[in-house]
């Protein structure tokens, strides 16, 4: 174990020389932070033995008896891995892509190859870089290797092992980290919070929580954050962490899990060369303990070359090299192309394999390029591929080398779906979330101000209209009014809630940190307290100016309804916002739904009035029930002046009484709410269940 109060920082623990940060060596023993590594030999690939590597580390990445297991990973077969090698072959994916016009008859359906026959393999105590221009195809591919290709638009085809199995797609996303190209975190949580959260849901429950937060330690201490472990991640609006710092936040919370296999797509993009060279000598760091890394990139600056082990290079959806990253130039070199004196391995590579579109000519000479590099390595392949036939000896099996910092892998991951317990989940979800919303002062400040000037502004307008028993259709109005204001300032303060975390959401529920139902009933709860305070607010003022039933049993009953009727008014806007996908969708949604309750609520048009083929909407409209239990409340005990008159009369009010309409209210709630959490469970992220 690293020892963490004494851990130097970021920079103390890169190693240097002449203040200048260097790439590691490749095989020689070195010390960080006074701890000594021992990395891996380098397997020393080339491009010669492509398939020679290919075939053993199918066989040999295991520690185990490959005799025991099936076909596919199980998850027991799984557990028994200390390094996991995967290895694909011929990988083709092509996308369905509808070109025309706007009418469906004039539209016509392609298939656009990405990739087109993508071989290469990735192992352990090595980091591989996915090299190519922009539209290469390497972000496809390593979605691939991720196993989280999305369902419906591809069409996939090739063969891909771990440690020479095929993959069980739940279970190998289980033991892979994958970090995308753009951060997703919550701007208001400290890097450490964000951590713990990954740490507490993610390792087994049978691991006591003083050891999860060793491993948030340990990990914050790797990836050289310890000076900012509690400063706030920060956003666009307000300032956080630096870029390099949010990544390696990325990375980090793949990383607490320990998994033995990490994906990072363009983990250097957006970072200055600085943060960029030491992202990435943290993952060599990470690679030499023993992970297999995996990296697309885009032009890294030569120091950062230096790190990659292995390479694979992408053209147009074309492979054009796969092996050592030493031995790419002089490759090039041997089919005619030789990387000029003095330049950076990594520019001559991309300059080398990029389509050019400046002018007719240049495409075709960038083409043609293209197309004798793929062939080249095309043939290169054929030759090699005879040899994966032949049966190894136990002398070429490679077994990694134990080392003092090697971690267990996978004894971090718990034999359940889910690691955490439902009820753990759901206390550290709670608590992210109140976290999350008294955080965001200037909302609930703004909702407090909100609630004061309608308050005040109402109560102004109708000083006194209750107590004045003449004005009985202004009370009405009056109340009708509190119950749609309420709904509105319900709704707006929530609409945006959930589409904005959606997001994140997605992210965690793919890696399985938590069940849907503790992050729903977690979130729900947290909005309740502040929803009774605010609407106790508003009930004082307004009740009050206003003049209505002035027993105290009417008041509190009043203050009940409004409560449901926001709360309702809430699960509506939940509704629609976890069935859209943007903000304002959502909003859209949640305001066609109100404006329907509102509308056959009763006040405008009467239950007999209504055209009966709408009229049922009034038996979903939970602003009807809430009407009908204001009225009865205010008026359902006074004696009436004229009965044929009195507004219970005039607005057809429902015979349920108070507490069956507040019944109602209830029932509609749980519904809705219902609704939305099954609009939730839907809304998730889908992968192809093959390769
Ligand atoms: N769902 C899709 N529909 C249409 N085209 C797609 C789809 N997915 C990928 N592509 C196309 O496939 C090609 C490869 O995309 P990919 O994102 O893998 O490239 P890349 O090498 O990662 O590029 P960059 O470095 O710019 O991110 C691109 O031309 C992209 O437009």
């Amino acid at each position: 174990m690293i020892p963490v109060e004494s851990a130097p920082d970021e920079e103390a623990s890169l190693p240097k020389a002449n203040g200048q940060v260097l790439s590691l060596p490749d095989s020689k023993p070195y010390d960080v932070g006074g701890v000594r590594f021992v990395p891996f030999d380098p397997l020393n690939s080339t491009i010669d033995d492509e398939f020679a590597e290919f075939r053993r580390h199918s066989l040999s990445g295991s520690l185990i008896d490959q005799a025991s297991i099936g076909p596919t990973l199980t998850d027991k077969a799984l557990a028994s891995f200390k390094t996991v090698s995967i290895s694909w072959r011929d990988i083709r994916v092509s996308v369905q892509t509808q070109t025309g016009g706007v009418l469906p008859c004039t539209k016509k359906v392609e298939l656009k190859p990405i990739l087109r026959g993508v071989t290469g393999c990735a192992q352990p105590g090595r980091m591989l870089a996915i090299m190519g221009g922009s539209g290469a195809g390497k972000s496809t591919l390593l979605t691939l290797l991720a196993g989280r290709m999305p369902a419906g638009e591809y069409e996939i085809s090739g063969e891909l092992l771990v440690n020479g199995h095929g993959r069980h797609l739940n279970t190998f996303r289980r033991i892979t980290g994958f970090v995308e190209q753009e951060d997703r975190m919550f701007a208001e949580l400290t890097v450490r919070e964000q951590l713990e959260i990954s740490a507490r849901c993610r390792l087994p429950a049978s691991m006591p929580l003083e050891q999860k937060m060793r491993r948030v330690d340990q990990v914050i201490y790797e990836l050289g954050l310890s000076k900012v472990a509690d400063t706030k991640v920060g956003s666009f609006e307000s300032r956080g962490i630096s870029g390099g710092e949010r990544k390696r936040v990325s990375i980090g919370i793949e990383l607490v899990t320990n998994p033995p296999l990490l994906l990072l797509d363009e983990p250097t993009s957006g970072l200055d060369s600085f943060h960029a060279q030491a992202v990435m000598l943290t993952m060599l760091r990470l690679a030499r303990e023993g992970r297999t890394i995996i990296a697309t990139i885009h032009q890294p600056r030569s120091q950062i070359f230096q790190m990659f082990d292995d390479l694979l290079l992408l053209s147009e959806g074309y492979q054009v090299y796969l092996g050592s990253a030493k031995e790419m130039v002089g490759y090039f070199s041997q089919l005619g192309y030789p990387c000029p004196a003095y330049y950076n391995p990594a520019d001559f590579a991309l300059d080398l394999i990029s389509l050019s579109t400046h002018s007719k000519m240049l495409e075709e000479q960038t083409r043609d390029r293209i197309a004798y590099l793929e062939a080249s390595f095309s043939r290169h392949r054929k030759e090699k591929e005879a040899k994966l036939d032949e049966p190894l000896d136990d002398a070429m099996v490679v077994k990694p080398k134990e080392t003092p910092r090697l971690l267990s892998f996978l004894t971090c991951i718990g034999e359940r779906k889910y690691s955490a317990r439902w009820v753990e989940q759901f206390v550290i979800l709670l608590r992210r979330s109140w976290d999350l919303m008294l955080r965001d002062r200037a909302n609930v400040l703004a909702r407090f101000l909100q609630i004061l000037v309608y308050a005040l502004v109402l109560g102004l307008i109708w000083m006194n209209t209750g107590r004045n028993s003449s004005d009985e259709r202004a009370v009405v109005g009056i109340l009708f009014y509190l119950i749609v204001n309420q709904s509105f300032g319900a709704a707006f303060s929530i609409v945006f809630t959930y589409p904005m975390e959606r997001s994140i959401v997605l992210r965690e529920r793919t890696s399985r940190t938590y069940q849907v139902s503790a992050y729903f009933l977690a979130k729900s709860l947290t909005e309740l307290p502040l929803l009774i305070v605010l609407v106790l607010l508003y009930s004082c003022i307004t009740y009050w100016m206003v003049g209505l039933e002035p027993q105290a049993s009417t008041f509190f009953t009043f203050v009940v309804i409004l409560t449901l009727t926001a709360h309702a008014a809430e699960s509506i806007t939940l509704l629609a916002s976890t069935s859209a996908k943007s903000p304002k969708t959502a909003a859209s949604f949640a305001a066609i739904m109100i404006v329907l309750s509102l509308l056959f609520a009763g006040f405008f048009i009467g239950p007999n009035a209504m055209p009966v083929w709408l009229s049922w909407i009034r038996f979903v409209s939970f602003l009807s029930y809430a009407f009908a239990a204001l009225m009865t409340n205010q008026f359902g005990s006074l004696p009436s002046s004229n009965s044929d008159t009195s507004p219970m009369q005039l607005f057809d009010v429902n015979s349920f009484g108070v507490g069956g309409n507040i019944g109602f209210l209830i029932m509609l709630d749980i519904a809705y709410r219902s609704i939305a959490y099954v609009g939730l469970l839907l809304n998730k992220q889908r992968f192809q269940k093959s390769l």
